[in-house]
């Protein structure tokens, strides 16, 4: 993918890997409703909900692909493990395949990587084969390096994605955090398949052109597919999806 590729083509390229994502404060059983309404419709992913909405969205997709993500230690990454892990497991059991684990970032910068280390591990564990991606909530890390050793840990205690952002600090995914977690993840020791999310303030199809032409770019232009590559937002399908009609 380039900057000179139509927007239909990227759009086309980005639905199968976009997680649909409504984590508003307000979000109701009826925006739900909607949110998978349009999953389906647009085959996307996943979706990414509240805990509290894992089991109705899992019924109302069920048999359809679209997989059912859910987010843990969400949004500050301060809650204690033994919590964590129960909301884990109880999300699981109303039928996430998902996790989306904020690692507990502000005490990964005050030097206790330990903890973060011990919080990655213990939801490892609890999801079993179901798949775990761990945000690092890389705007609130002060630079690439640090995001870099952040990943390392992350893909160290078991993570299968590592992925930007919350979406809920006043900066989000950037081409920069991408590239060096891009970057960790082609460099690791390792053959066990390891994936990244771009989440947080996307909101236009050359948002994804941007991130995709970067993950062609250092992992190879056959890289990128849904078990890889995921861009998780609440107001990026609109845009996709009209760029995609222009073209029909
Ligand atoms: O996990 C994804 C983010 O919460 C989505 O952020 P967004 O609302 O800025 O698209």
């Amino acid at each position: 993918m380039t900057a000179a590729d139509p927007l239909s083509d990227v759009a086309a390229r980005a639905l199968p890997l976009l997680d649909l994502t409504d984590l508003s404060e307000g979000c109701t059983a009826e925006a739900v409703r909607g949110l998978c309404e349009r999953a389906q419709r647009h085959a996307v992913a996943a979706v990414c909900v509240w805990p509290r909405f894992v089991a109705q969205a899992a019924q109302a997709l069920a048999g359809s692909g679209v997989r059912i993500a859910t987010v843990v230690n969400f949004p500050e990454g301060s809650e204690d493990v033994a919590g964590t892990v129960a909301e884990t497991r109880a999300a699981l059991a109303d039928g996430a395949d998902e996790i989306d684990l904020v690692l507990p970032y502000r005490a990964f910068l005050r030097g206790d990587a330990d903890a973060a280390r011990a919080m990655v591990a213990s939801v490892r564990e609890a999801c079993g084969e179901k798949l775990l991606k761990v945000i690092l909530e890389t705007g609130m890390l002060p630079d690439a390096g640090t995001v870099a050793r952040a990943s390392r840990l992350a893909l160290e205690a078991g993570a299968d994605f590592l992925k930007t952002s919350t979406g809920k600090t006043p900066v989000s995914a950037t081409p920069e955090a991408a590239e060096a977690m891009l970057f960790t993840i082609r460099d690791r020791d390792g053959a066990r398949p390891v994936g990244l999310k771009v989440s947080g303030g996307l909101r236009r199809v050359e948002d994804a052109a941007r991130y995709l032409a970067l993950a062609d770019r250092i992992m190879g232009p056959v890289w990128a597919s849904p078990d890889t590559f995921r861009i998780g937002a609440s107001a990026l399908l609109d845009d996709l999806a009209r760029a995609v009609e222009a073209a029909a």
